[in-house]
């Protein structure tokens, strides 16, 4: 793995305000993110409902601007107004994959057409040997069986692959897949993720995924980072996370998703309640939940503190 990040988050906020009668409120919905993802890794975005990961891909993918922060693409800052061409080139090298794939493609355009445009908007040659390419690497095989589709003629999964296939028809450096396999059958959700591994090791792809599915997470990535209430509670590597928790939030949600060798698992059990994300504590988010804490935790934000090689944002570890 190099060593120079392909995505930086640096200090990122975002918040969305929400009137209340007269007065203005703010959903604090990402707070001080820090994350470094480098070039053919898989990383996974865990937590609950609420916790702020699709958020955390939709301002990359501009679709919202960082309050404060700023976020690099391959070391340069993405800027938050755009020059002519830049937007293009900008969303050539960065793709989503949507957790939907019903309402993800045009129902009435044939899968050729549905991969022909991003091809034309990129300005690439030889579309048709592009396309051709892209189907046998999604393994949608025999390509004269799929390529004439309407995607109501085909299932979800197969649906979910031109989806794929979409997506990295520009050759993109970097995916940001939002929970991927959560609307397809159980039975095929462990395909999707198996070639989204192969797509990595053919293509050098570097994935940012977002699940709520800790065992999916483990599958699938190289690293995890764990999110509550807007906030990357710890990060470390796929098996570390998984297997010995540190973070009493990550120990939660490790409870409740009990088979974490499974390729994915059902819904999350219950966890408690969920954050405010309004009117925010002023100590640690997870302190009225968490069975850990101490007097501080009510007054004082933990920092990230290092244990090995994980960044643990939680006083606990704070004289490791
Ligand atoms: N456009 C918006 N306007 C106001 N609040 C928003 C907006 N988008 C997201 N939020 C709020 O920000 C918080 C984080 O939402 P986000 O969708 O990022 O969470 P998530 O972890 O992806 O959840 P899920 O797994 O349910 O998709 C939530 O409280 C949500 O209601």
């Amino acid at each position: 793995m190099s060593f120079s990040p392909v995505i930086s988050f640096d200090n990122v906020t975002k918040k969305f305000p929400v009137r209340k009668g007269f007065k203005t409120q703010y959903v604090h919905a990402l707070r001080n993110i820090y994350l470094d993802v480098f070039p053919k890794e898989i990383i996974s975005i865990v937590g609950e409902s609420g916790s702020g990961k699709t958020t955390l891909l939709r301002v990359l993918s501009r679709v919202y601007l960082e309050n404060n922060g700023s976020i690099k693409f391959k070391g340069e800052i993405i800027p938050k107004k755009f020059k002519r061409n830049e937007e293009l080139k900008f969303r050539e090298q960065i793709q989503m994959i949507f957790q939907d794939p019903f309402s993800s493609l045009n129902p009435v355009k044939r899968v050729y057409q549905i991969l022909k445009r991003p091809l034309e908007l990129h300005k690439f040659e030889q579309v048709n040997q592009r396309i051709k390419e892209v189907l046998e690497e999604v393994e949608l095989t025999p390509v004269e069986n799929f390529i004439n589709k309407y995607p109501h003629e085909l299932s979800g999964g197969q649906r979910q692959r031109v989806v794929i296939a979409r997506a990295i028809v520009t050759k993109p450096s970097v995916i940001l897949a939002d929970e991927p396999t959560s609307m397809l059958d159980v039975s095929i959700r462990a395909g999707i993720m198996k070639l989204m591994l192969k797509i990595r090791d053919d293509l050098d792809t570097t994935y940012i995924h977002v699940t709520h599915d800790l065992a999916a997470a483990r599958y699938i990535s190289d690293r995890i980072a764990v999110m509550y209430a807007g906030m990357i509670m710890e990060e470390g590597t796929a098996d570390e996370v998984v297997l010995d928790p540190l973070h009493p939030y990550t120990k939660l949600l490790r409870k409740a998703a009990p088979d974490p060798d499974k390729i994915t698992s059902e819904k999350l059990g219950n966890t408690g309640e969920v954050p405010d994300l309004i009117n925010l504590p002023k100590g640690c988010p997870f302190e009225p939940r968490c069975p850990f804490a101490m007097e501080k935790c009510k007054n004082y934000l933990p920092q990230y503190f290092q244990v090995d090689n994980r960044k643990v944002r939680c006083f606990l570890y704070e004289n490791r």
